[in-house]
């Protein structure tokens, strides 16, 4: 398995339009004064600053997780380095969401280790719970609020200092193009822009690791290339580091730096989409052009959709249920 770094061709950041295609506002701007800590997609492949080991954002060793005698996470090791987009894929039921819950503290760790830019989320849960901003998959937003309401309330429960607050608000709203529509009710909002609602919500408190669960799921591919639009831009602004969990493995291919590929609570691969593309390739050795979905059937068997289908009821239903309520 190839931990190799190469700088990918095509799909930087500077290629893509920044124009939302949806609403028509630029993504933009940073939340709160973190000090950008990484470079840009495609500056920063090499991984290593200035001959410095890169700072490790995540570190999962070993976790274990069960439900009863269900075995979610099956003895995880990841490691995610500061400022960069890490997506992590798998079918229903793969582990993946069980994983992050984990590093966001709202599972705990039974065992194994994980810790975020060096703190034990075991140990150290409120210092971790400062340095990030969450996504679940299951929607957050209240309908019956504002967008600028929603985001204010996570900017309270987050500990925004008071005088700051209104300001970094909008910087959050404007960061994810919903300044015009910040004073509709959140009801009246599209599925995308519900998802860039929520992404401001975890923007606000100005995250140095952004964990995103299934954040395109259920929208159309115009408004899954706005929500991504905006984070790409975000991340470029601040440095900040992101964890993904994605099923579409063209927008792991397009936006991440590295992948792990993961199956049955383990991961099966691990690199850059290129390193793992071409590593299947040279294997094949017959002129073929495999994809990241290639990758995944050779490593674990089967293809997204074929593994899908083996998820349990609840891992269909929870995907459905979110993408009804985008969609
Ligand atoms: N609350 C729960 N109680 C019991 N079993 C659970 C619970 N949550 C998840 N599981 C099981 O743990 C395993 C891993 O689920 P998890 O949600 O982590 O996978 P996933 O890769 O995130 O799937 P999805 O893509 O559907 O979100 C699955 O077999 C799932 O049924």
């Amino acid at each position: 398995m190839s931990h190799d770094d190469e700088p990918r061709e095509g799909a930087a950041d500077g290629d893509r339009p920044r124009e939302d295609a949806v609403h028509g506002e630029r993504p933009c701007a940073v939340i709160g004064d973190r000090p950008r800590e990484g470079a840009a997609k495609g500056d920063r492949e090499g991984g290593v600053d200035g001959g410095r080991a890169p700072e490790e954002a995540v570190t999962v060793t070993g976790l274990r997780y069960a439900f009863g005698r269900s075995t979610a996470v099956d003895g995880l090791d990841l490691t995610v380095t500061a400022g960069e987009v890490f997506g992590l894929l798998g079918p229903n039921g793969a582990g993946k969401t069980t994983a992050i819950r984990c590093v966001t503290t709202l599972l705990p760790v039974p065992a194994g280790m994980v810790k975020v830019f060096g703190h034990d989320v075991s140990t150290d849960r409120m210092a971790v719970r400062r340095l990030l901003g969450y996504v679940p998959q299951q929607l957050s937003a209240d309908s019956s609020l504002t967008g600028r309401e929603n985001v204010s309330l996570f900017a309270r429960v987050f500990d925004v200092p008071r005088r700051e607050r209104a300001e970094r608000v909008a910087q959050a709203l404007e960061a994810v193009g919903l300044a015009e529509a910040a004073d509709r009710m959140a009801g009246t909002y599209s599925g995308g822009m519900v998802r860039r609602l929520e992404l401001a919500q975890a923007l606000v408190s100005a995250p140095r690791l952004l964990i995103l669960d299934e954040p395109t799921i259920g929208l159309d591919p115009i408004a899954r290339t706005g929500v991504w639009d905006h984070i790409m831009a975000v991340r470029a602004a601040s440095g900040m580091t992101v964890l993904v969990t994605t099923h579409y493995m063209d927008e792991a291919d397009q936006y991440c730096d590295r992948v792990a590929l993961m199956h049955q609570g383990r991961v099966r691969a691990l690199g850059t989409p290129r390193s793992l593309t071409d590593d299947l390739r040279a294997r094949l050795g017959d002129g073929s052009s495999p994809t990241l979905e290639d990758v995944f059937r050779d490593v674990a068997g089967g293809s997204l959709d074929d593994l899908d289908k083996g998820g349990e009821f609840r891992d269909v239903r929870r995907t459905r249920n979110t993408a009804a309520r985008v969609g």
